[in-house]
């Protein structure tokens, strides 16, 4: 298995394609100079298409990804409502969701043979739309709307309609600020990191009396720390065994070891990473961590070690500038 790493560094507008070796060890292949400030990056399910939101022409850009090495080629681009904060697709590769921060909306895009064709929903009223998160099932898109302390919960029909749910969304404490999400490859947990208060819950999707709940709130910050929580991302292995989460405060990688059904997170250490990592990834064998230094300028990989999945470092490399983005693609 070939495994490219694309990397997006809005201000110098670039993706950096590089390949990742059995050993840890990136090579650069190619480095796309982007038509705008590029900031989420999504791979598409069938692994052919590379989608990217950029600003400040509010657009989605795709690429052809190369079966033999992962390289990029134009294939489209279609316009978004409001500002690419988050973008995702749904399992099928027909619908692409946009969260949007600054316009505290999220819209969904269909995906013609792969390519963005026009918007066919925008839900307002979601400040600080942080991100939109498919659930295991495609059902049920969680949308964090990080100033309103709240996750919606919309189904998804198959015209690309958004359907509010009964309930319609779940509360976390006040000035949480939800913000990325994952899901445990389960299909029956979700953890959402925290922007403002640094932890990170674990949303049970069904709980005994058949509802979502949440049942475990985890500090994600080491205990002497006194600074301003600034949480960002949030990853769990392939596995389901490892789950990570990084604060841009303190630049730390915060370690966690996830019970074998999902339902309880154990913290195992902390690991000092490039300056402000606002986004991260993991690789698709599950042995490798890549960060992203929005102020470094560099991506650092790191090793998956043992039963805690500590992390060990086993490279750093300059990148575009104020990288933000890291998506992992299996040729
Ligand atoms: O990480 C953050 O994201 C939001 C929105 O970011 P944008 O990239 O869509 O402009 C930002 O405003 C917030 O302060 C920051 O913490």
């Amino acid at each position: 298995m070939k495994q490219i790493v694309y990397t997006a560094s809005p201000e110098s507008q670039q993706i950096h394609v590089w390949q990742l070796d059995t050993s840890g060890e990136l090579t650069l292949r190619q480095v796309v100079d982007v038509a705008g400030q590029v900031q989420p990056l999504v791979i598409s399910p069938d692994r052919r298409f590379l989608y990217a939101g950029v600003r400040p022409e509010f657009r989605v850009i795709a690429w052809h990804i190369s079966p033999e090495d992962g390289t990029l080629s134009d294939a489209g681009h279609a316009a978004l409502p409001g500002s690419p904060t988050h973008i995702s697709t749904d399992h099928t590769g027909r619908f692409l969701f946009c969260g949007s921060y600054n316009g505290g909306c999220v819209s969904v895009t269909p995906l013609n043979d792969g390519l963005p064709g026009e918007v066919v929903e925008v839900i307002e009223g979601l400040e600080g739309c942080h991100s939109a998160n498919i659930s295991p099932d495609n059902k049920t898109l969680w949308v964090p709307a990080l100033k309103q302390d709240r996750i919606c919960l919309f189904t998804l029909e198959d015209s690309g309609k958004l359907t509010p749910q009964k309930p319609a969304e779940v509360t976390t404490v006040e000035g949480a600020g939800p913000r990325h999400m994952v899901f445990h490859p389960g299909g029956q947990f979700a953890y959402c990191v925290n922007e403002l208060n640094g932890t990170v819950n674990v949303w049970a999707l069904s709980d005994p009396h058949n509802q979502i709940a949440c049942v475990q709130t985890i500090d994600m910050m080491p205990s002497d720390f006194t600074g301003t929580r600034w949480a960002a991302d949030l990853h769990i292995t392939p596995d389901g065994r490892h789950l990570y989460a990084c604060d841009r405060t303190s630049s730390l990688l915060t370690i966690f070891t996830v019970s074998e059904d999902g339902s309880v997170l154990a913290l195992e250490g902390f690991q000092p990473t490039e300056t402000q990592p606002r986004g991260f990834n993991i690789d698709n064998s599950g042995k490798y961590l890549i960060a992203a230094g929005q102020k470094s300028h560099h991506i650092a990989v790191y090793e998956i070690k043992g039963e805690q999945g500590l992390l060990e470092e086993k490279g750093r490399y300059a990148t575009g500038q104020g990288p933000m983005w890291v998506v992992v693609n299996s040729l």
